[in-house]
């Protein structure tokens, strides 16, 4: 579903992603571990078409996709979550879905429906439907914004650090929604410097260091041959 061949990110002088190779096959949850710095960042918005390749290439679906710009990406069938995670503050958790959808103005009937779906998979977003997504906590606003980019129908789900701030209980509830996700047969790609926590929803996973692909394999070859404490320490 998602091929990545060499891929290199650079700013400036700095070298943040050299020669990054990885794939993801349809229905798969891939995740990309590794410290501060790495280059798991960079190379999941480059991927999401955020950030220009300065080599290498990205295909999706056999079809080439190394130079397009994010909503190219976003009708080419991959969403991103940033680790920004930001919601419009002033709209509700109904109206922010809505704006999820925008490549598909055209299907409000689609669109009413997946949002149903959406509260329906996730009834915390349900109870708190016309709330100010301003209001919600944190974990509430990582479910909506996850939610918010399942709205644009996508084949592959890319998700920044989507653990990144929050309190281990509620940690544990949005892995419960990407594994709920990963049912329905999406590829996801997750980038993670919670190693435990994302080995344990993953099928395979990449340990990245110093921008290059340290180690790759299943996630329990990764969870028993990598010192996972590690990976936050920077080693
Ligand atoms: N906008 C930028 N300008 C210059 N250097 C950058 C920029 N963004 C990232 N870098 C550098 O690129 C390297 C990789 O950063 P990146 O954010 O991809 O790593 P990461 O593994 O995602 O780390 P984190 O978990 O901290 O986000 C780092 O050395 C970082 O300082």
């Amino acid at each position: 579903m998602l091929e990545v061949n060499d891929l290199e990110v650079r700013y400036g002088a700095i070298r943040a992603v050299r020669g990054v190779s990885l794939k993801a096959d349809t229905g798969e949850l891939v995740a990309i571990l590794g410290a501060n710095g790495a280059g798991k960042s960079s190379t999941l918005m480059c991927i999401a078409g955020a950030l220009k390749a300065a080599g290498g290439s990205i295909r999706l679906d056999g079809q080439d996709v190394t130079s397009a710009n994010p909503e190219k990406m976003v009708r080419a069938g991959v969403a991103t979550v940033p680790e920004t995670r930001d919601v419009f503050p002033d709209l509700t958790v109904t109206e922010n879905l809505t704006l999820g959808s925008y490549t598909r103005r055209s299907d409000r009937a689609g669109v009413t429906e997946d949002r149903e779906r959406m509260l329906a998979l996730f009834p915390r977003l349900a109870e708190r439907a016309a709330q100010p997504a301003g209001t919600l906590s944190g974990g509430e606003q990582q479910m909506l914004v996850i939610a918010r980019a399942m709205m644009s129908r996508p084949k592959v789900l890319l998700l920044d650090e989507p653990s990144l701030g929050l309190a281990p209980v509620i940690v544990d509830q949005i892995f419960e929604m990407i594994r709920t996700l990963k049912q329905s047969g999406l590829t996801i790609v997750l980038v993670e410097q919670n190693a435990r926590k994302a080995l344990s929803v993953a099928d395979r996973a990449y340990v990245m260091r110093l921008g290059k692909i340290a180690a790759s394999g299943t996630a329990a070859e990764i969870g028993a041959a990598t010192d996972l404490s590690a990976l936050y320490l920077g080693g």
